[in-house]
């Protein structure tokens, strides 16, 4: 089967999961096509597509708009097959039931807005990569994160993704579209 990954990022860790989920489908014999958002092949349809993944990162409180674009093109196609919706922020790796909270709402705000509902989505912590970051940006995140309690040595970069969690993700994912597979061959057969 063919599935379709589409993310958006502004430093790369969306799109290193995104990788890491387009590799275990293919582990498992699917073919996997990954795009980033804002990158996307001119007319592209999601006939061919099984199952579809969507990621995208928090930044100052909002996933990228060229994702909630995707997600409005593509809203009737979406509701038509499998889906999983992933978010990567920093705050989703505070331990904090309040920041939790925190990103579960901003989570299903963001999916509540675009009337989609997809059948799985999932927070995960993603990275900050202080020495990639101009010297605003590093002192912006440093506050941050030393709000949250989070790390502030900036002279090497830190990543919070548990990929356990990314790899459970990913074989929930693949076993929806499996269900919805074999449900068509009963009805095809029945
Ligand atoms: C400019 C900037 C703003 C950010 N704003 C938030 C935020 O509002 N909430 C949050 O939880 N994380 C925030 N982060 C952290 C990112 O979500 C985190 O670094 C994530 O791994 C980014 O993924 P990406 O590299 O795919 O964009 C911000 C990071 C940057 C650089």
């Amino acid at each position: 089967m063919r599935m379709l990954i589409v993310y958006g990022t502004g430093e790369g860790q969306t799109r290193k999961i995104a990788e890491v989920l387009a590799r275990q489908c293919r582990e498992v014999g699917h073919d996997a096509d990954l795009y980033q958002g804002d990158a996307l092949p001119r007319g592209l349809a999601l006939t061919p597509y099984a199952g579809v993944l969507v990621g995208a990162s928090v930044h100052m409180a909002r996933h990228q708009p060229y994702i909630r674009r995707f997600i409005q093109r593509y809203l009737e196609e979406l509701r038509a097959r499998p889906c999983a919706f992933f978010s990567v922020s920093a705050a989703a790796a505070s331990p904090d039931p309040e920041s939790q909270a925190q990103v579960r709402e901003l989570v299903t705000a963001f999916l509540a807005e675009e009337g989609w509902q997809p059948g799985q989505w999932a927070a995960f912590a993603g990275a900050v990569p202080y020495t990639r970051y101009g010297r605003l940006k590093r002192w912006m995140m440093r506050q941050i994160l030393r709000r949250a309690g989070g790390p502030t040595d900036t002279s090497r970069d830190w990543e919070f993704t548990d990929w356990e969690a990314v790899r459970l993700f990913g074989e929930q994912f693949l076993q929806a579209v499996s269900r919805q597979r074999a449900g068509r061959m009963d009805v095809a057969s029945g």
